[in-house]
């Protein structure tokens, strides 16, 4: 209980009570009625409903095609901040393999999966409760370091299912590369060195959080992911099956992602934002609970940091003649700035405003 009223802290699934299955009878904690009906949700049938932006990278393979889709993903970074990535080339078998896997550990019962539960003050683990003015959301979550290999904690990777390991190694050697694919993109887009943008990320870390949202008789009371904005570089999310729940806010709407069968969905993280001095847009989302149907993901969280730093490219700003928008700040600080505020999810970007 101490857990659910403090203000920022990871909450131990264990903590949970059973009432995920018996939704007519929702702990107070997990009520949050105002925050679900904030803000304007838009509909299909609204007058600025437009699809979320689909950028395909066979295209952006493609010699002849390659640069108007490379306009495309730059202008789905600058004025949406995320998109639908087609023809990925992410193997079908590892993603099948990630999926499976995925379902199969949050269909185990609760004492199996706290065999991988978050340990201490640690983040990684099962078992992630992110609360809020002392609200917890609708989910249980394993949130693990992926890359660089040797920072892997092993003991907090899941063996059952058997395959488990297997099946997040291999999607995560996947997701590095498709990674700096996209990035050598956004690099010609914003005009720098492939170089430049690729050291920022390469050997750097990438974690996962694998999501699960239980189904909930009253959506409109629980909330599966509070409003945030991704305080890394690159976010890359698979969804697990087709239900959808993401939001993301445009022109001060939420609007909904539509996930298209097969298609990963990438948005900018905050590094990335500042890295492109703000040209590319880490934009506020949330998940909203399905009242029928339970909804898994899985998501990757690539960092970024310009030798040590988060700051404006140098090299961008230089080209483009811009003086920093954003402060610089060594990575460590960020990082221990950024994640000690998940109380607070949002606004840290804008403290870091020149
Ligand atoms: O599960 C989702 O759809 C989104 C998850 C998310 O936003 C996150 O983990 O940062
Ligand atoms: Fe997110």
């Amino acid at each position: 209980m101490e857990a659910a009223t403090a203000s920022n802290k990871i909450v131990n699934r264990d903590e949970i009570t059973d009432a995920f299955t018996d939704s007519a009878q929702i702990p107070e904690k997990y009520i949050r009625t105002d925050e679900v009906r904030a803000g304007v949700v838009v509909g299909e049938d609204d007058d600025c409903y437009c699809e979320l932006p689909v950028v395909d990278m066979a295209r952006l393979l493609d010699p002849e095609l390659s640069a108007s889709e490379t306009l495309k993903l730059g202008s789905a970074c600058r004025n949406w901040g995320f998109f639908q990535l087609t023809n990925h080339g992410v193997d079908e078998g590892v993603i099948q393999h990630m999926k499976d896997n995925t379902a199969d550990f949050f269909g185990l019962p609760l004492d199996s999966k706290n065999a991988v539960a978050v340990r201490g003050d640690g983040f990684e683990g099962y078992g992630h409760h992110y609360s809020r003015l002392s609200k917890l959301d609708w989910a249980e979550s394993v949130i693990l370091i992926t890359q660089p290999v040797q920072d892997r904690n092993m003991e907090l990777w899941p063996t059952n299912p058997p395959t488990f390991r297997h099946a997040l190694d291999r999607y995560s050697a996947e997701t590095t590369s498709l990674i700096r694919r996209l990035l050598s993109y956004m690099a010609a887009d914003l005009g720098v060195g492939e170089a430049a943008l690729l050291d920022a990320f390469s050997g750097k870390r990438q974690s996962m959080a694998i999501h699960h949202y239980p189904a909930c008789r009253h959506p409109d009371k629980v909330m599966g992911n509070t409003a945030h904005t991704d305080g890394l570089g690159l976010t890359v999310l698979l969804h697990v099956d087709d239900t959808p729940g993401l939001q993301m806010l445009r022109g001060g709407r939420w609007f909904p992602v539509r996930p298209l069968p097969g298609a990963l969905v990438v948005n900018v993280g905050d590094i990335l934002h500042i890295v492109t001095n703000g040209a590319y847009k880490s934009v506020q989302h949330r998940v909203l609970v399905n009242a029928e149907r339970g909804r898994t993901t899985a998501v990757v969280f690539q960092d970024a940091s310009v030798d040590g730093m988060v700051t404006p490219l140098p090299e961008l700003l230089l080209k483009a003649g811009e003086a920093p928008r954003y402060r610089s700040i060594p990575r460590f600080e960020y990082l221990k700035v950024r994640f000690s505020a998940l109380a607070k999810r949002e606004g840290f970007l804008e403290s870091l405003k020149l």
